[in-house]
């Protein structure tokens, strides 16, 4: 029997691009291993900063080294892609934020009409952006932290609305409150902010990273994380929670060993933890995610609520992320669970040509 070719994509045009290709490195190790490696070819595609794709000895030289070889810029105009993407059976999006989790590739691989791991151009789009999903999530019936949206323009294009905007975040968001550019993960370009002075460099500084930005009313609550994996039919994984002693779960906190504690099962009563389970698949459907997620949680125990902060389509798979884990302890092990976000690529892309030929 041939092997499928999975095109491995990482890196990417984005913030994140760092953590997507240690994410990379753990999924081809994965789809090394004994039982894949009879099913699969991995074939790794490297988008560098500047949006140019590798394929050959640089990607695979990228994903083995720990270094990100940065090649010499290419004009755009002749930028293209690299020979072998005509030969890949399936392709493996491992690229975090935007540019990548947001709908831009999915969107390109839905033109090419090759099965690919993850949500659909919509569930991508929607999960990205922190605006859009919150909206999705109050739909929804989600609780979740009041918030305010932003644009950049009304930060930067017009100084006489700016203290107005300000004033009004003070007033009905208070201090602290946390300050993200609306497109964006592992924290980057996230500030908490306890003044005016601080607010103001916040909101200056998400600006440069997007054109939205969103400020959230700071809660203090117990961090936990929920799994899904599946498609029309999907299954939520044990709960894992979060410690740590930085001053919130920043990019360091995320990356680096030992600087945060994951406790898989989290302590929890089941009634919660089944609530949070029910909330996590609530918002998956309601950003129409497919394959897999993870879904980020407050919980405030004084009063039992919880908050649901974001989603996440394509999750982090570094040796510090929850989602490989979280299924580790629901009985899926990351070998398997490659597996399956195969299999899950090729029953979306199986159902979407049924759709194709009803229409
Ligand atoms: N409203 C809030 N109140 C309290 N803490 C918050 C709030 N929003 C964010 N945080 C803190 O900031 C962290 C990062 O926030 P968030 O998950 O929204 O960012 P992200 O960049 O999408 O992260 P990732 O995608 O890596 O999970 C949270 O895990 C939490 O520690
Ligand atoms: C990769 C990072 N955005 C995560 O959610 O794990
Ligand atoms: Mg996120
Ligand atoms: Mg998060």
């Amino acid at each position: 029997m041939s092997k499928l070719r999975v095109g491995l994509l990482f890196g990417g045009r984005s913030g994140e691009h760092e953590v997507s290709i240690i994410s990379a490195r753990a999924i081809a190790n994965a789809l090394s291993a004994e039982a894949n490696s009879q099913k699969y070819e991995i074939v790794p595609f490297y988008i560098q900063k500047n949006g140019v794709w590798q394929g050959g000895e640089t990607a695979q030289q990228v994903l083995k080294s720990s270094e990100a070889t940065e090649n010499p810029a290419i004009t755009p105009n002749l930028w293209q892609f690299p020979a072998e993407t005509a030969e890949i059976d399936l392709w493996f999006p491992i690229l975090h934020g935007p540019n990548g989790e947001d709908g831009t590739i999915q969107g390109l691989l839905t033109l090419m009409q090759v099965p690919f791991v993850g949500s659909g151009v919509l569930g991508s789009a929607a999960g990205m952006d922190k605006i859009a999903m919150k909206t999705a999530f109050a739909q929804a019936g989600l609780s979740q932290v009041k918030y305010k949206a932003i644009t950049r323009a009304q930060i930067w294009s017009n100084p006489c609305i700016f203290p107005k905007l300000c004033d009004e975040i003070e007033a009905t968001l208070g201090y602290p409150c946390f300050v993200k550019p609306a497109n964006l993960g592992s924290s980057v370009g996230i500030a908490k902010v306890r003044s005016r002075q601080e607010l103001e460099a916040a909101l200056d500084n998400a600006a440069t990273y997007d054109r939205r930005i969103i400020v959230e009313a700071g809660v203090v609550a117990r961090e936990v994380e929920c799994a899904v994996l599946g498609n029309d039919n999907p299954k939520a994984s044990v709960i894992g929670e979060i410690t740590f002693d930085s001053d919130f779960y920043d990019y360091e906190t995320k990356y680096t060993e030992g600087k945060a504690d994951l406790l898989i099962p989290a302590p929890l009563p089941e009634t919660v933890v089944q609530q949070i389970q029910e909330m996590a698949l609530q918002a998956f459907a309601a950003v129409d995610g497919a394959g897999l997620a993870r879904v980020d949680f407050f919980y405030v125990e004084a009063t039992g609520e919880i908050l649901i902060n974001e989603i996440n389509t394509l999750p982090g798979f570094t040796s510090t992320s929850m989602y490989p884990q979280l299924w580790a302890n629901t009985g899926i092990s990351f070998t398997e669970l490659v597996d399956q976000l195969i299999q899950l690529a090729i029953e979306r892309h199986t159902n979407s040509k049924l759709e194709d030929s009803v229409k």
